[in-house]
């Protein structure tokens, strides 16, 4: 890699294929080195997308108090405001597995207009995520060992569930030099899928500490590795540092949906993946425990994480690479 560059290369998997032996090593490389990747083929249409982002558009454009009766001091608390993350940054949670009662109950309190075709899409949204984020595992199981899939997915990842956000980042009108939409961080959960419209700004930190950009292209979704999986994986996976930055002054819309492990699940690598001859990177630990330690360190704010699944769980070694 020259000096100069400054985007990165990810593979690419074709999630709708069988994976080709041949791709597995790329996979599991990118999983280690950059804990990213690129999907395609997931089915879901730029009809789709087109459609949740105008709807998102309607609703992050509502009054800020009225967006705020969903806010964090509301009952139901999906709505981030700005200055909890970042001064850019607002989004709306739906929690699955019924994520249309999820999107309907913020949409009833906002007196949203449409709001059954918002909460429909985001249905038929919620559950394309949810299937693709299986196959995302199998494939991830599959690049770790012969057989894992078989052996790992029903015994430990058939009682996962996900969660999406609708990010909104609004940045200065005058902006003079790029402007951090959200801070450096990583994500909590197994994978993370991630939408990014055309406008771009993610980045992904190297292990060197450069800020490298991941490039929006049509028709391919991110796919971040998250810290409970990490940990799962003895850092075969890693969670990987990613932040977004606004370089162009337009709204930039994304959609993040984020799989997890059950809360109470007691988290552990088995030892066939940590392999023979390498130590446990990580003590048991029950997965909620570590996501109300993250919400009590971070204070809802993402800038510079102090404490991650290591400063939780990590017994003080490390392995480089
Ligand atoms: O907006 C994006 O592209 C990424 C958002 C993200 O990293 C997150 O919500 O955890
Ligand atoms: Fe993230």
């Amino acid at each position: 890699m020259s000096d100069s560059q400054t985007s990165v290369e990810l593979p690419v998997l074709d999630i709708s294929k069988p994976i080709d032996p041949s791709f597995l090593s790329f996979l599991a490389e990118a999983c280690k080195k950059w804990g990213f990747f690129h999907i395609i083929n997931h089915g879901i249409s730029e009809d789709l997308y087109s459609k949740l982002c105008t709807l998102s558009k309607d609703l992050f454009s509502l009054p800020s108090d009225t967006k705020l009766k969903l806010g964090p001091f509301s009952s139901l608390k999906t709505y981030t405001p700005h200055f909890i993350a970042s001064p850019y940054y607002e989004s709306l949670r739906v929690s699955g597995p019924d994520f249309f009662a999820s999107a309907q109950s913020s949409a009833d309190l906002l007196s949203v207009q449409q709001s059954s075709e918002f909460s429909e899409i985001l249905q038929e949204y919620g559950s394309k995520m949810a299937e693709l984020s299986k196959k995302i595992v199998e494939a991830l199981l599959t690049s770790l060992g012969d057989g894992f899939e078989k052996k790992y997915y029903e015994s430990e990842f058939k009682n996962c569930s996900g969660y999406l956000r609708i990010n909104n980042y609004s940045p200065p009108e005058k902006l003079e030099d790029e402007v951090e939409g959200l801070g450096m961080h990583t994500d909590m959960s197994c994978v993370t899928i991630v939408y990014q419209d055309e406008i771009g700004g993610l980045q992904v930190r190297s292990q060197e500490g450069k800020w490298m950009d991941i490039r929006p292209c049509e028709g391919t979704l991110v796919v971040n590795i998250g810290d409970i999986l990490q940990a799962w994986s003895n850092e075969k996976l890693r969670s990987s540092e990613h932040r977004v930055i606004l370089k162009q002054p337009a709204n930039r819309f994304s959609l993040a949906f984020f799989w997890c492990f059950e809360d109470e699940k007691v988290i552990t690598a088995p030892d066939e993946v940590v392999g023979e001859g390498n130590v446990k990177l990580y003590k048991p630990f029950v997965c909620i425990d570590y996501l109300k330690f993250r919400e009590n360190n971070e204070k809802g704010k993402f800038e510079k994480i102090g404490f991650t699944v290591r400063d939780f769980a990590g017994n003080g070694l490390q392995i480089d690479g």
